[in-house]
């Protein structure tokens, strides 16, 4: 009899949670990690997360501790799902912890502030692992939806196959279906550019603008990033699939998304700290569209909507103005 695949998922948050439940329902046995015991307690007791999906029954086989050496023992997953911006701090203290020969699997859509790099990046430098034990889980994948069981496909990518494969076994449930992908780098920047662009399309869907300027910017924002995914090695094919196209559309609609919502708050006159006071969960894009912006100045790669994030979000400009300025630029050809 073959035992059950372990799988330890660091972040008890709204996607930590969420990716758990699909693993125990794909018959994993699964450990969260998370760092508030009354949490843990609600997980281990109650089995409910209250803080994210109050009236949601956690499967049996998931557990939860505050001990990062317990939750990392012997797991053959270790999925990170804590902000971008912690994970270099977080996983420096968990590398010594992890099971020998565990794969790692990144949940997270950001890019390092500073270091413009990818989470698998950080991921192989700070726990000195080879790109073959790293994978990536993205796509259209709000959590809340995924934790009520409604369907949706995903992404699991790594640059081993076989390994993407197994992942895949993992985490394939009857509402959960993921596809394997060895184009980590144009899924990681897939998840990342999104965030921003959802961001942008916050924005104007605050400022009472249509779906025409919604469909403008989802189209032009994939063009974003299929332009940064090309020069950095990717394959454009996959800015079309899941974690492209894909989780745009997704975020772009849904008031679920929490980029979404930030932009939509900004995009009504809130401020920035009025905005980041009422969001109570990870916003990447607000971060992270200082990174993407880095990386596409580090590549020679024009990114208009992604600059406009920027100078919204972080140097003040007012949105009438950005707005005038991005439609204002010179006259181009659709594709170059
Ligand atoms: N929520 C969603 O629908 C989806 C989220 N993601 C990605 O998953 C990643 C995690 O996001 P969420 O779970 O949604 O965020 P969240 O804000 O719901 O949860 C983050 C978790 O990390 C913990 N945390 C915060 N700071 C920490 C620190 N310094 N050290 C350790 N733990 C810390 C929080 O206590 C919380 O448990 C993000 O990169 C996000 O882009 C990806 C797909 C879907
Ligand atoms: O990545 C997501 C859906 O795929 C979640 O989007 P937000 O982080 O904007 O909530």
């Amino acid at each position: 009899m073959t035992r059950p695949v372990k799988a330890t998922v660091f972040g008890t948050g709204s996607w930590g949670t969420a990716f758990a439940i699909v693993l125990a329902d794909a018959g994993c046995e699964v450990t969260l990690w998370g760092r508030r015991q009354e949490v843990v307690d609600s997980i281990n007791t109650g089995r409910t997360n209250p803080d994210y999906f109050p009236g949601i029954e956690l499967p049996a086989n998931l557990r939860a501790t505050t001990d990062p050496a317990e939750a990392a023992a012997g797991a053959d997953f270790t999925v990170l799902a804590v902000p971008s911006q912690t994970l270099r701090e977080n996983l420096a203290a968990w590398t010594p912890l992890l099971a020998p020969d565990t794969v790692l699997v990144s949940l997270m859509k950001g890019i390092e502030l500073g270091t413009a790099k990818r989470m698998s990046e950080v991921i192989e430098e700070v726990a000195k692992v080879p790109a073959e034990r790293i994978a990536v889980v993205t796509g259209p994948n709000l959590a809340a939806e995924i934790a009520a069981r409604q369907p949706a496909a995903s992404v699991v990518a790594c640059v081993d196959e076989a390994v993407a494969q197994r992942l895949q076994a993992a985490c394939h449930t009857a509402y959960f279906r993921p596809y394997t992908s060895t184009d980590v780098t144009g899924c990681e920047l897939g998840g990342a550019v999104k965030n921003v662009i959802g961001l942008a399309v916050g924005i104007a869907d605050g400022m009472g603008l249509g779906d025409n300027t919604k469909g403008s910017l989802i189209t032009r924002g994939l063009a974003e990033a299929t332009r940064l995914g090309v020069a950095m090695g990717a394959d454009p094919l996959t800015f079309s699939g899941l974690a492209g196209l894909g989780d745009l559309v997704a975020t772009c609609s849904s008031p679920l998304s929490r980029n979404h919502t930030f932009g939509t708050n900004l995009g009504r006159g809130m401020t920035l700290e009025e905005t980041i006071a009422v969001t109570k969960q990870t916003a990447e894009g607000v971060k992270s569209c200082q990174s993407v912006a880095d990386l596409a100045r580090r590549h020679g790669v024009d990114m208009p909507i992604t600059d406009t994030v920027v100078d919204i979000v972080h140097h003040g400009k007012p949105t009438l103005v950005a707005l005038k300025d991005l439609m204002g630029r010179s006259a181009k050809p659709e594709r170059r």
